[in-house]
């Protein structure tokens, strides 16, 4: 993927294009309107200066598209000014896709033109073709991932189709290049049967070192991924079941610390058994939590129920030891630890107050968590979101480039239990105890740290574990 047109992310701002006539312009008014509608003028760029009239482009950071619309109104109506048009950047950042593919040599001549493709190519198919395992030296396969989806879970937005998806996919193979220097295709499936997506799966695998399953609806989401983990021999990850388990366990190892309280006495509520839920679920038990209670639309998940979905039955089996009954308030009450991957305003502070003392409060529904940290953040120990606008973003960005570096530097077969666990551990010991605070239990994913020591600490569970065919030279 290319990075040579380097484009301005921008934050939540628009581009308004105005027409001005006369010479002059009132920016002092026009400040002034925009200021208390709430905008920030960050630049005024001049477009086109004609007889009678100027075309300005005025970039105004807002905080909703309330604000776009308060403000353009008002420009509009001072005399001498017309609202052109309003342009979005995120819009305007996407246009066109976010990535491409960039070949590493240019093709000079005749010569390199034999080499890269026939006749010389021939030669290096054959070493393929009598040794398969050297796809992982002369094809892209050694560094590449496809980012899979069928568009039905994707964010909290629902079923959206494959289409819409791939502004998604296209994003996460940004991140996955950005912070970890993995190529990542972005692969949005136009068929949502199970049968299908594992055939094409497997149909396409030859070309990649691991496979990043993502935003695909539970519960076929767990179907799709354990079949493709047992008849694929690279990694297969679904991101927003494992990625998300592991940065949620990093997030809680530190926020117990910041709370005081330890993981084997906590009592911790789920709600959301879903993708990432389930996933959330089964790390925490397997990293020592002893009451774990899960909540979905059914209220407080009951084992010897019989719920339309199995997963949730099976779920109900291996969690809430002391068979509490009842809804979301009643799980709450008392609990140590929320923890949302559900949907947008599903909590409200009274039932926080209802928590233990210390709580912590991770709720990681995107765009819009189940409660937002500003309406409790006085009331808790930590409180968490997935969102980039929040300190401690939980979000499984943290996770998937680091996870994949190694996988596919120690030419992983899978990415086990071990691998994930490690992972969890490398990206909370990123804080040092003493800098850990209640805005703090997470690494920025900028933090250049945080690949290099999952990395380190996934291959060396990777090599202990025994799913490691290549050893780095470093840990030889
Ligand atoms: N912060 C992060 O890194 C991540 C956040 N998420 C977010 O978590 C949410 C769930 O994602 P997935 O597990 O992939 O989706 P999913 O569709 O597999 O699971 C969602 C679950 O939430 C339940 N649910 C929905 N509304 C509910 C309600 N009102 N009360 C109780 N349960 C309710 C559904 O029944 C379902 O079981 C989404 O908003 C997603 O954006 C997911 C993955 C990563
Ligand atoms: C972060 C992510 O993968 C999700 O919200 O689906
Ligand atoms: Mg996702």
């Amino acid at each position: 993927m290319g990075q040579k047109q380097q484009k301005d992310l921008g934050g939540n701002s628009v581009i308004i294009r105005l027409e001005i006539r006369g010479d002059r312009m009132n920016f002092g008014l026009v400040a002034n309107i925009v200021s208390s509608l709430g905008g920030d003028i960050i630049a005024i760029d001049t477009i086109h200066i004609g007889n009678d009239s100027s075309i300005r482009d005025m970039t105004v950071n807002v905080a909703d598209a309330t604000a776009v619309i308060l403000i353009t109104d008002a420009i509009g109506k001072i005399p001498g000014i017309r609202v052109v048009n309003t342009s979005d950047r995120t819009f305007l950042l996407h246009l066109g896709g976010k990535i491409e593919v960039t070949p590493k040599v240019t093709i000079q001549n005749r010569d390199d033109l034999s080499r890269v493709y026939t006749p010389d190519v021939a030669r290096v198919c054959a070493a393929i073709q009598e040794d398969p395992i050297k796809a992982f030296s002369l094809t892209i396969k050694r560094n590449t991932v496809a980012v899979i989806s069928d568009g039905t879970a994707v964010l909290g937005l629902g079923n959206i189709g494959s289409r819409a998806a791939m502004p998604v996919m296209e994003g996460k193979a940004m991140l996955f290049k950005q912070f970890a220097g993995v190529d990542a295709f972005p692969i949005c499936l136009d068929t949502v049967d199970t049968e299908e997506i594992i055939r094409t799966v497997k149909a396409i695998s030859p070309a990649f070192g691991g496979i990043n399953l993502e935003d695909i609806a539970s519960p076929r989401c767990f179907e799709i991924e354990e079949r493709l983990r047992e008849e694929l021999d690279i990694p297969v990850f679904h991101d927003d079941q494992h990625g998300t388990a592991v940065v949620t366990y990093a997030g809680l190892i530190n926020a117990l610390k910041v709370a005081g309280k330890s993981l084997s006495e906590a009592t911790v509520v789920v709600c959301g058994i879903g993708a990432a839920g389930v996933a959330i679920s089964k790390i925490l038990l397997s990293a020592g939590v002893m009451e774990l209670i899960g909540v979905d639309k059914e209220g407080i998940l009951v084992q010897g129920e019989d719920y339309a979905n199995p997963i949730k039955t099976s779920y109900a089996g291996y969690t809430n030891p002391n068979r509490r009954t009842g809804t979301l308030r009643d799980a709450i009450k008392g609990a140590d630890v929320f923890i949302g991957v559900s949907a947008g305003g599903m909590l409200i502070r009274e039932d926080v107050m209802e928590m233990a003392s210390q709580p912590i409060v991770f709720a990681m529904a995107n765009p819009h968590p189940e409660i937002l940290p500003g309406d409790i953040d006085d009331i808790v120990a930590v409180a968490a979101t997935g969102r980039s606008d929040y300190p401690n973003q939980i979000n499984n960005v943290l996770c998937f480039p680091g996870i994949f570096r190694a996988a596919l530097d120690c030419r992983a077969s899978a990415i086990n239990e071990e691998m994930k666990l490690a992972a969890s551990e490398a990206i909370a010991s990123v804080i040092a105890d003493d800098k850990l605070s209640k805005h703090y239990i997470v690494p920025s994913v900028f933090d250049q740290s945080v690949v290099e020591r999952i990395r380190d600490r996934v291959i060396r569970a990777a090599i202990d574990s025994g799913v490691a065919r290549r050893i780095p030279k470093e840990y030889r």
